[in-house]
């Protein structure tokens, strides 16, 4: 595994009024990782995806990435530190088509693209995520995956070092979850960073080197997948004392 840490997060703490969603959070992301983000419902991590991605800012803690402090940055700069992210509910422009959705993209990165070069890059990267052929369609009329697959491409128009995906492979039937599993880990073989939030024990399995499980806002396990998945207090906290 490479040693460098790109992400740390430390003493991370966010409460809504009386309700603490995330209570001491610390864990560290090394490059080229893929480290899946756990829990029951509402244990905390889209609080945590949202605290990185500066959708929320933390009451106390950290969140360094590469070394530079992004605590708190408004949620531009953070793209711009290199994070960017996919969301629970797809957020595609629909009207738009595959190509003009990712040219939008490209237009707010740290190095903005604009006219011929940006319409290169799009089509380049729609290849690189499997919609070459979609090029033209409006984004609306994409099936489910497949907006699934253009709104990881506007992320990843931003040159992300560390990429968040919130339940990105959620609500796909099993051809697609395994063409979406694809996806992932080939982007993880092209270096990227990742930390997902998923329920989808198949694609955590094979995809996660390292899982970190929250419950009720803390940290509860931090292992490789079948070291958490046996760990009896995480098997409690999804399923109640009598299976642990
Ligand atoms: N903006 C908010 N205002 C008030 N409470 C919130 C807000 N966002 C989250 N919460 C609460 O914080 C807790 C953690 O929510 P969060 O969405 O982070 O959990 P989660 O682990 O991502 O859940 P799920 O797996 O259901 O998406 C929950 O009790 C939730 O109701």
């Amino acid at each position: 595994m490479n040693t460098e840490i790109l992400l740390s997060i430390s003493g991370l703490h966010k409460a809504f009024g009386g309700l603490i969603a995330v209570n001491q959070m610390q864990f560290d992301v090394h490059a080229g990782e893929i480290v899946g983000l756990l829990g029951p419902n509402g244990s905390g991590k889209t609080t945590v995806m949202n605290l990185i991605s500066g959708a929320l800012s933390p009451d106390e803690g950290k969140v360094v990435i590469g070394g530079k402090n992004i605590t708190s940055l408004p949620a531009h700069k953070i793209s711009h530190s290199g994070i960017a992210r996919t969301f629970q509910l797809v957020r595609v422009l629909p009207d738009l088509d595959c190509v003009e959705n990712i040219e939008a993209g490209l237009a707010y990165r740290t190095n903005p693209l604009w006219g011929d070069a940006a319409h290169k890059a799009a089509l380049e990267l729609l290849d690189r995520i499997g919609l070459a052929k979609q090029a033209h369609i409006p984004a609306g009329d994409l099936t489910y995956i497949d907006q699934k697959r253009l709104e990881l491409g506007r992320a990843l128009a931003l040159q992300p070092k560390l990429l968040l995906l919130d339940e990105w492979l959620a609500g796909l039937n099993p051809s697609e979850l395994q063409d979406g599993i694809a996806l992932v880990r080939k982007l993880k073989d092209e270096g990227l960073t990742i930390i997902m939030v998923e329920h989808v024990m198949d694609a955590i399995r094979s995809l996660c080197d390292r899982c970190v499980v929250m419950n009720a806002g803390t940290k509860i396990a931090d292992g490789t997948p079948d070291e958490v998945l046996s760990d009896p207090e995480v098997v409690r906290a999804y399923l109640g004392d009598s299976h642990a």
